[in-house]
């Protein structure tokens, strides 16, 4: 692989990115939780470790939707026509952001619960 190449794929994943962060309404919602957990966490000063957990929670559920993304444009190229193999597809692929963004609420609920007690003097 070329330097050129190799830089322009950059490029492409940053389309990509841009791509979901635009016109997905999910990715959307997703990308401003997202700030808003990072501004919390900032903010009540959370440990490395849950530092971590947070941003693997965060990766994790974007990284689903976008494969999410991915799958429903390559689905929708094949065929236009209902079938019950793209049923498949999409609902297992949503599935998966589902499975990535349960394990987010419970990441959310263990680093900030404690935290937040303390704040509001619980
Ligand atoms: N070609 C198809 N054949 C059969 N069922 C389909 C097909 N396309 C979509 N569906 C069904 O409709 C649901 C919604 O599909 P759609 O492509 O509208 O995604 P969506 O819910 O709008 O996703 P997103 O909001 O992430 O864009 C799918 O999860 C699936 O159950």
């Amino acid at each position: 692989m070329g330097k050129k190449s190799f830089f322009s794929s950059f490029g492409f994943a940053a389309e990509g990115i841009r791509y979901a962060m635009t016109t997905q309404r999910n990715m959307k919602v997703h990308g401003l939780a997202a700030l808003i957990v990072i501004v919390a966490a900032a903010v009540l000063q959370v440990s490395t470790m849950r530092w971590l957990f947070l941003l693997l929670a965060i990766t994790l559920v974007l990284t689903a939707e976008m494969f999410n993304t991915a799958l429903e444009a390559v689905v929708d190229l094949v065929s236009s026509d209902i079938h019950p193999l793209a049923k498949i597809a999409k609902d297992t692929a949503a599935g998966a952001v589902l499975l990535t963004a349960a394990f987010a609420v419970v990441v959310g609920i263990v680093v900030f619960y404690r935290p937040l007690v303390e704040l509001f003097g619980g």
